[in-house]
């Protein structure tokens, strides 16, 4: 496994860029840690195919670097980068058997016999396929061939890193969810690092230890689950991110309070802001209906199952709140406050943290 660096990455598909707009991707430093299971999310056209390809090198970036543990293979070609890739659409031998095609990356290593048996046993347990090795991989379905493509990136050991781009895209729904809990199962048993490009957050959440949050040609945010959950570093991870996302009214800031809507609400912490366009998020989870509050009024209820989705109308803007299964909701006027810990501030779409830090985090199951 190594370490990846991007440093100072950015690419234009232009021949002569001259403004940030002619960018595909907007100059990124990061670093991808040893054995970390990453998920790159951001809807279609933001950049993550552009920057899955310049570290699987197939393609060169403009500008910058990239480096395997600490060495340059900007210009190495994806072959001699040591690495394995899944992709959309499985890539099987027809002709050969799933053991084969399982035991193909291995023996093209010159593996001993006893080693590729020992692995491509266990990759089989984990994807399900014991009991079709010995079939040949054409008269599979889509769904199974694509668990060979997972199965046969996952087989080897020596890889630098493992790069899946929206590998569950052909799978059945009821499979996908069981794929991604044995790529975890995988990720925890064998530590690869592995970089994983999906537009749909469920995928992203649950798979990864660290989510990297790409919008318009630039990463916008990098972080756990939680993180994202609770402190979205830019309005555009706010919303994209939670079902429904985040809500978010225009406000002006003063000390420790701010005004929305023409009430004035307690933030429960001061905020230093720069004059800029100022906002506050606050996820449905964290919106309580009482008697105090800013004036609002219910327009519909959706049962969703486990809880309730409640549309409010406030003073002309659109906002999401959830209750739980069990819990009244007022039929009409109402009242909409914020729980403390769920406000986030915004300016000019980025978050300003509280004066004197952020606390500790919660998580979306202890939201109010
Ligand atoms: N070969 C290319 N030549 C010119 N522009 C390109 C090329 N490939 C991608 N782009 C542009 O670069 C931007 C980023 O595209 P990219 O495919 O990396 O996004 P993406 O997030 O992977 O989208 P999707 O999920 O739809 O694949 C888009 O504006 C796209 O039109």
């Amino acid at each position: 496994m190594a370490k990846i660096t991007l440093d100072t990455l950015a690419h234009s598909y232009l021949a002569d860029p001259k403004s940030p707009e002619d960018f595909a991707l907007q100059e990124l430093n990061h670093d991808w840690a040893d054995g970390e299971a990453y998920a790159l999310l951001g809807p279609s056209g933001c950049g993550k195919s552009t920057l899955l390809n310049i570290i699987s090198g197939l393609l060169i970036p403009s500008h910058g670097r990239v480096l395997f543990d600490g060495k340059d293979v900007t210009h190495l070609p994806t072959a001699d980068r040591n690495i394995a890739q899944v992709f959309q659409f499985p890539v099987v031998y027809d002709t050969m058997t799933v053991r084969e095609n399982l035991a193909f990356p291995l023996k093209n290593r010159k593996l001993p016999q006893s080693e590729i048996s020992d692995r491509v046993a266990r990759v089989a347990k984990s994807i399900a396929m014991e009991d079709v090795l010995d079939r040949r991989a054409a008269g599979l379905t889509a769904d199974a061939k694509q668990k060979i493509s997972l199965g046969r990136g996952m087989v080897r050991d020596d890889v630098n890193a493992l790069l899946f781009d929206e590998p569950l895209t052909v799978i059945d729904p009821h499979m996908k969810w069981e794929l991604r809990t044995q790529l975890k199962q995988l990720h925890h048993d064998f530590g690869h690092t592995m970089i994983y490009v999906t537009h749909d957050q469920t995928e992203a959440l649950t798979f990864a230890d660290k989510v990297v949050v790409m919008y318009d040609g630039r990463v916008v945010q990098v972080g756990t689950p939680d993180e994202l959950f609770e402190r979205p570093a830019h309005t555009f991870v706010g919303y994209f991110i939670g079902s429904p996302g985040m809500n978010l009214f225009d406000a002006r800031i003063e000390g420790t309070t701010a005004e929305i809507a023409g009430t004035r609400v307690d933030l429960g912490a001061g905020y230093r802001t720069k004059g800029g366009a100022t906002k506050i998020g606050v996820r449905p989870e964290y919106i309580c209906l009482g008697a105090s509050g800013i004036p609002a009024r219910v327009t519909r209820v959706e049962d969703v199952g486990r809880h309730k989705i409640i549309r409010l109308d406030m003073d002309g803007h659109q906002v999401a709140a959830i209750a739980g299964e069990g819990e009244s909701v007022p039929d009409g006027g109402t009242h909409v406050q914020f729980a403390e810990r769920g406000v986030n501030v915004y300016e000019n779409e980025w978050r300003v943290p509280p004066e004197g830090g952020d606390g500790p985090l919660h998580t979306a199951r202890e939201a109010a």
